[in-house]
């Protein structure tokens, strides 16, 4: 069984840093990680790629020759590569022993909600393949600090969540840009736990904008609630670059050191921990019930990502 994430979410949601620093993080407890690049537009990428889809199809090829703008452009490259599925297929063989796999896809969230294209090659290669992933769908924390976008988020995420079938994980991304948008009208619970949105629906009703769109909003709120499906993980995924002469100091003196910390390592490893519990990865090789199996997916999973020594090393 081979284990993965799907990355999705609005452009500039932090796709690929996500990818970036969950690939550096995985590597960190000891897994070896693959980073396949499914996003044609991604033309500058900051991590090592396994795979890249602009060895079949090129962005700006499909544009020039199809006169095809660029949402357009990454519609037909996402068809054709569910046409070539093979050829994804074939490049992923190698990696299927012994790596876990994480999928950059691109930002265009009609992908994920609405065409059919993306969702066919995540099903084809986690059937042909024995995949097990989880998608995680990443969203601007600075989305909260206005009510209608927030609910605009709200929608997407449910969206998506229904229209991709995988295990879901909803993440706040930037969380520790929230406060530099302005203050939040409410406690950050709100907006993580989706629990009563009449909150937000009272405090929309003070704008005048808003007004006429009252009954609209009030519809809308409804229906997330009513699937009440959604809520969200908050991360902080910035990595930073250790001090150049600290490195150097620690090599001198033959002790280990890293050259990245992680901004806030517990978010990162939370998110980790919840899905490693959604996509299976937690009960790899445990002999137990499924008495017992049930009480671990329904508890909180507890197990200590700090042990290894690079925590305490990089946050000197
Ligand atoms: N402060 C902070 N910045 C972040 C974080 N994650 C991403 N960013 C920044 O957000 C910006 C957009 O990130 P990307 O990773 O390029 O976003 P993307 O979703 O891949 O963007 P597209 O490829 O356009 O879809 C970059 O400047 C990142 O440095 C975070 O956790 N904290």
């Amino acid at each position: 069984m081979v284990f993965g994430q799907v990355v999705v979410g609005p452009p500039g949601s932090g796709k690929t840093t996500y990818c970036n620093g969950m690939s550096q993080f995985l590597s960190l407890i000891g897994r070896k990680v693959a980073v396949i690049n499914l996003d044609p537009a991604n033309d500058s990428l900051p991590y090592e790629c396994a795979v890249n889809i602009e060895d079949l199809v090129k962005l700006s090829d499909v544009m020039v020759e199809h006169s095809l703008g660029p949402n357009g452009g990454l519609v037909y490259c996402m068809d054709y590569l569910e046409k070539n599925i093979d050829w994804l297929e074939a490049k992923l063989e190698p990696l299927l022993k012994d790596h876990y796999l994480l999928f950059d896809f691109p930002g265009q969230v009609e992908l994920f909600f609405l065409h059919s294209s993306a969702k066919n090659v995540i099903l084809k290669l986690i059937k042909k393949l024995n995949l097990r992933l989880t998608a995680v769908h990443l969203i601007d924390a600075h989305l909260c600090s206005d009510p209608g976008k927030y609910i605009s988020a709200l929608i997407l995420s449910l969206s998506t969540m229904l229209h991709l079938e995988l295990p879901h994980i909803n993440v706040l991304s930037k969380i520790d840009l929230i406060e530099s948008y302005g203050k939040l009208a409410f406690n950050l619970d709100f907006y993580t736990d989706v629990q009563d949105l009449s909150y937000l629906q009272h405090h929309l009703d003070q704008d005048p904008r808003s007004a006429k769109y009252r009954k609209l909003t009030k519809e809308l709120c409804d229906i997330i609630e009513n699937f009440s499906l959604v809520s969200f993980s908050t991360l902080d995924i910035q990595v930073h670059q250790v001090c150049p002469g600290f490195s150097s100091v620690c090599q001198m003196f033959g002790i280990l050191s890293w050259s990245f910390f992680f901004q806030d390592k517990e978010s990162v490893g939370n998110l980790v921990k919840l899905i490693d519990k959604s996509n299976g990865y937690i009960f790899v090789g445990m002999e137990a019930s499924a008495v017992e199996f049930s009480k671990i997916a329904v508890g909180p999973v507890n197990w200590d990502y700090y042990r290894y020594p690079f925590f305490s090393f990089s946050c000197v």
